[in-house]
């Protein structure tokens, strides 16, 4: 039985590099790792009409901030089972991106509206993928807080010299960005769903034996 760590942060905080980073020290450890990461783009159809959405495709979905989320969440309720196969088989499953991800994004987004939107919209992203499609819940949830400035500048350079990567709706608003990492912050001091850890991007010696311990 795996520990599951998700890896959770704003566009271009480090998330995958740093899931590299963990992926490598555990290997050379000869621990079991496996990786995923949301949304899984040509393995589920959900997770390719987000990105259409999110690049002016499939009309009005992507002005609704719940649509959206449905999306990202019908994606991981398809990968769930692949998930508890992975969980059954390794040391240890880590995930770029999750359950996470439709909470912060989908609060920052209602935000604008009223906190109370936003507290209303994180419950029901709990309620539709942890209590009502059942999907494992993290051991660890890390979150990389690095600046907001420092994020947006790697996106804006990972645009410029990866073709595959150009800036999506969500990417192209600084504003969103912000709300976003906020929605993060609180997330972590509530401690949702199961325990979380704030990371600054800088190297934390020990960090990969220590979630194993
Ligand atoms: N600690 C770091 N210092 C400098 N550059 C970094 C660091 N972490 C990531 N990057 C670079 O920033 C960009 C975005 O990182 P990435 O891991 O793809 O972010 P995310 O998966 O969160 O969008 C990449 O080009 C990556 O090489
Ligand atoms: C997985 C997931 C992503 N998102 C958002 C975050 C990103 O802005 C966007 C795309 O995910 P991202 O991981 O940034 O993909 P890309 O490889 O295109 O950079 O979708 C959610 O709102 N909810 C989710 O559940």
């Amino acid at each position: 039985m795996a520990t599951f760590i998700t890896v959770e942060g704003i566009d271009g905080a480090g998330k995958r590099t740093l899931v590299d980073g963990l992926r490598r020290g555990w290997e050379a450890d000869g621990v079991r790792v496996a990786t995923i990461a949301f949304p899984r783009y040509g393995e589920s159809v959900h997770a390719d009409l987000s990105a259409e959405a999110l690049r002016g495709f499939h009309g009005d979905v992507t002005d609704s901030a719940y649509a959206m989320a449905l999306l990202f969440a019908l994606d991981r309720r398809e990968a769930a089972p692949a998930l508890r196969s992975l969980i059954a088989e390794n040391d240890v499953v880590v995930a770029d991106r999750y359950v996470a991800s439709n909470a912060a994004y989908t609060a920052a987004r209602v935000a604008e509206r009223s906190t109370g939107a936003a507290v209303a919209a994180t419950e029901w992203v709990r309620a539709l993928e942890f209590d009502r499609f059942d999907l494992p819940v993290p051991d660890w949830q890390l979150f990389l807080g690095v600046p907001v400035e420092v994020a947006a500048q790697r996106a804006v350079d990972r645009a410029e010299t990866d073709a595959g990567r150009d800036r999506d709706r969500y990417e192209r608003d600084a504003a969103l960005q912000a709300r976003v990492d906020e929605a993060y912050r609180g997330l972590a001091a509530a401690q949702w769903v199961s325990p979380w850890r704030v990371l600054s991007g800088d190297p934390v010696p020990g960090l990969a034996a220590e979630l194993l311990a």
